[in-house]
């Protein structure tokens, strides 16, 4: 049986830019932004499920969006969820940087109305470009009351992501959104939009304009603390380490983080792993025991890109180890 919503909703579409609002130049072969009211063109596909009126906000690649610009967005996307005529909405966004701005906006926009992030791998125009299906997607999910109270969404190539699993996993693939450890949480079909994963807890944040500078620094085989070093040195307010495993750095890395929490800056620990969480499991020498014993904090599972957003938007709120502690550790499906 399916189940179409009884009367249409009223959905607002934000653009922000991306791919989904670009053509390739037939001259120069390159990829580049058009307007983005070409995207108008899906709404009578959706016309049965709901009322669409667009919101022509921005048009920018999503390489070019900042923490600064998502809080521009998630204070766009408030003034239209207030609005008591407002039953849902979709954002359009690039997708390099799609997963962060979704995750920005589920850690602080408090809202039961359904909000759905899409965006396209193919440009308009192109052999099989994916935009104008994952629009029409993301409206009916938008417009569909099982999308309610499930924090933001990411629609995609059929299927229905948490922001806060969802990451992009292929450069160019339409079926590039992937939640690795969790999967897609629903999807959606033809006549329908199915939840088949219930999404239960959900860090929630302040909404305020984030602005501490986090850096984001990756472990491998023999680093040193150099980029620890100039991340301090470059004024970070606090750093994201994606470590080794499941959660250990080479010994050559512990100078820099031991510096790091003398000043008081707080270094969040994820997994450079794309499946499982980070836990003081070995004793050796840079191993995640002595990181914990340091007063490392221990992400549970995000990736490194959505820990820095969070840990941005964390010290809105404190610097304190254990506090931040408890907004790492909460928040598993
Ligand atoms: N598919 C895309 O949207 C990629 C593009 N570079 C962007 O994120 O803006």
């Amino acid at each position: 049986m399916t189940s179409a919503p009884s009367s249409k909703a009223n959905i607002i579409v934000v653009t922000t830019g991306g791919t989904i609002a670009m053509a390739e130049d037939q001259q120069t072969k390159s990829v580049r932004p058009l307007s983005s009211e070409a995207l108008q063109a899906v709404l009578p596909y959706v016309s049965d499920h709901a009322k669409v009126q667009m919101d022509h906000y921005l048009n920018i690649p999503s390489p070019h969006i900042t923490p600064d610009i998502m809080f521009q967005i998630s204070q766009r996307a408030k003034e239209w969820l207030e609005r008591p005529e407002t039953d849902g909405l979709v954002i359009t966004h690039g997708t390099d940087t799609l997963e962060e701005t979704a995750y920005y906006l589920d850690l602080v926009l408090h809202f039961d109305k359904p909000i759905v992030v899409t965006g396209a791998m193919r440009s308009q125009g192109e052999l099989g470009a994916d935009g104008p299906v994952n629009l029409v997607n993301a409206i009916r999910t938008a417009a569909h009351p099982r999308a309610k109270g499930k924090g933001v969404l990411v629609v995609f190539n059929d299927e229905i992501h948490a922001a806060r699993w969802v990451t992009k996993t292929h450069t160019s693939n339409v079926a590039t959104f992937r939640s690795p450890s969790h999967g897609p949480v629903g999807y959606v079909t033809k006549k329908d939009i199915l939840f088949h994963q219930s999404i239960s807890k959900k860090v929630q944040l302040p909404h305020k304009q984030p602005r501490a500078r986090v850096d984001l620094i990756k472990a491998a085989a023999g680093t040193d603390d150099c980029f620890l070093r100039c991340a301090l040195d470059s004024g970070a307010e606090g750093i994201v380490l994606e470590g080794l495993g499941q959660g250990n750095i080479p010994p050559a890395m512990l100078p820099g983080v031991k510096e790091a929490l003398r000043r008081n800056i707080p270094i969040v620990l994820v997994s450079r792993c794309y499946n499982g969480i980070v836990q003081d499991v070995y004793g050796y020498e840079g191993g995640g025991k002595e990181l914990k014993e340091l007063g490392v904090v221990f992400s549970n599972g995000l990736n490194g890109q959505k820990a820095r957003i969070q840990l941005i938007a964390a010290l809105n709120v404190s610097k304190d180890p254990e506090a931040l502690q408890e907004f790492f550790e909460d928040g598993i499906i």
